[in-house]
């Protein structure tokens, strides 16, 4: 684990790269992604790439997907391969090892290495085929812990981390330096986006491993199936967190595409928090479970609070189209139609 002292240091010279990257530009020509460009999305399947891809297909451009299946992107030569004889224009990576806190709590030796693997395979092989734009996805858990709130993007490795989630948080700082050290020494257009907590169609509902929107969804689903009168979350339902759709996110990552070229990684969230007992509220009402809703405090509650601060991203056009009820509802129905068991 990191001290204090050391993140001190780190931050310097990781801010250092900072200073460096110059002023950021909202550059509306497309310049940075022609029309019809050929986009090779890391992650197809997931919940972002899927967005993503989706997105970018309806806006004309060329999506080149693999799954895990036909490339594993922690193989770096038969990812270094497949970019060079695919030659893409840009790259979205969004292929990750993602999960919930209890997934991070449980999995620390794959949340660091999948990511740090992944992460290494895609940028090098990327930049060797030539590959000028790329936009790599963070996570708002790379702040610390008890960072001031809303989170600014200079709040990055000014104190340590949640516990629970520091592996793949430090491999996604580890992206973001990446990021920023091809920009610096090549003069890549790469960019980072660092998103709140997401949710939207194609989630996983895995009741250990998923994150709190989906696992709140299928435990009161299972709770009024089963006519119980109590469904159990975790923690004490007091921590607060920012929902923000995945189409939302998508359409923020579009915009970047298009005009944001900078080393500065750009907050991406919708600008409110709920606590996870308001959440818990607006689930239970989408799924229509009427019973109590009990709290084992001895599931780990995680950070307290992590509202992004989401004014660079707001000046540069965007604004998030899907209000938290709707998307749970929308959610709620996708799952039912395709993967509630
Ligand atoms: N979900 C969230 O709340 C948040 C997500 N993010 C970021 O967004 C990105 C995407 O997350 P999300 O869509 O939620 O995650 P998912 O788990 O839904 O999707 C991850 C995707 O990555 C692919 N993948 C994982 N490992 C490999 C591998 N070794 N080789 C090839 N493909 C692989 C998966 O393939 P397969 O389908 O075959 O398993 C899947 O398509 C991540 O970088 C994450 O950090 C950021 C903030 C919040
Ligand atoms: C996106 C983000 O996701 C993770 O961080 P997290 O925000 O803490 O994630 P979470 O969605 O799992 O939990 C949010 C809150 O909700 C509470 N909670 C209640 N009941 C359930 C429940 O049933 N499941 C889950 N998962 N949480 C529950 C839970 O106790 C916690 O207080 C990291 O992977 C991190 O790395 C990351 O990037």
């Amino acid at each position: 684990m990191l001290t204090t002292r050391d993140f001190s240091s780190f931050a310097a010279s990781v801010h250092g790269l900072m200073a460096e990257s110059g002023a950021m530009t909202a550059d509306t020509s497309r310049g940075l992604l022609p029309s019809g460009a050929r986009i090779f999305v890391a992650g197809h399947r997931g919940l972002v790439g899927s967005a993503i891809a989706r997105l970018l297909a309806a806006e004309g451009y060329e999506v080149i997907t693999r799954t895990r299946d036909e490339l594993d992107l922690r193989d770096a030569a038969r990812t270094g391969a497949f970019l060079r004889d695919a030659r893409p224009d840009a790259v979205v990576l969004a292929a990750a090892r993602v999960g919930g806190i209890m997934a991070n709590q449980r999995f620390p030796v794959p949340f660091l290495e999948d990511n740090l693997r992944i992460q290494l395979s895609v940028m090098s092989g990327a930049h060797a085929a030539g590959v000028n734009r790329l936009l790599f996805l963070g996570s708002s858990c790379i702040y610390p812990k008890h960072a001031p709130q809303p989170i600014t993007e200079e709040a990055l490795l000014t104190g340590p981390l949640e516990p629970t989630n520091e592996p793949y948080a430090l491999a996604k700082i580890a992206g973001i330096s990446q990021v920023r050290s091809y920009r610096r020494q090549f003069g890549r257009s790469w960019i980072s986006a660092m998103p709140t907590n997401l949710y939207g169609p194609g989630d996983s509902f895995d009741p250990e491993n998923s994150h709190v929107l989906p696992a709140l969804i299928r435990r009161f689903h299972e709770a009024k199936r089963g006519g119980r009168e109590e469904a159990v979350l975790w923690g004490s339902g007091t921590p607060r967190r920012e929902f923000l759709h995945s189409d939302d996110l998508a359409r923020a990552c579009l915009l970047l595409l298009r005009g944001y070229d900078d080393g500065l990684p750009l907050n991406v969230g919708c600008g409110s928090d709920v606590t996870i007992a308001e959440l818990a509220a607006t689930v239970a009402g989408a799924v229509g479970y009427t019973g109590r809703i009990g709290w084992d405090t001895s599931r780990p509650d995680g950070t307290p609070r992590k509202l992004l601060d989401v004014t660079r991203l707001r000046k540069l056009g965007f604004a998030p189209r899907v209000p938290l009820g709707l998307g749970v509802r929308e959610t709620y129905q996708w799952w039912l139609e395709h993967g509630c068991p």
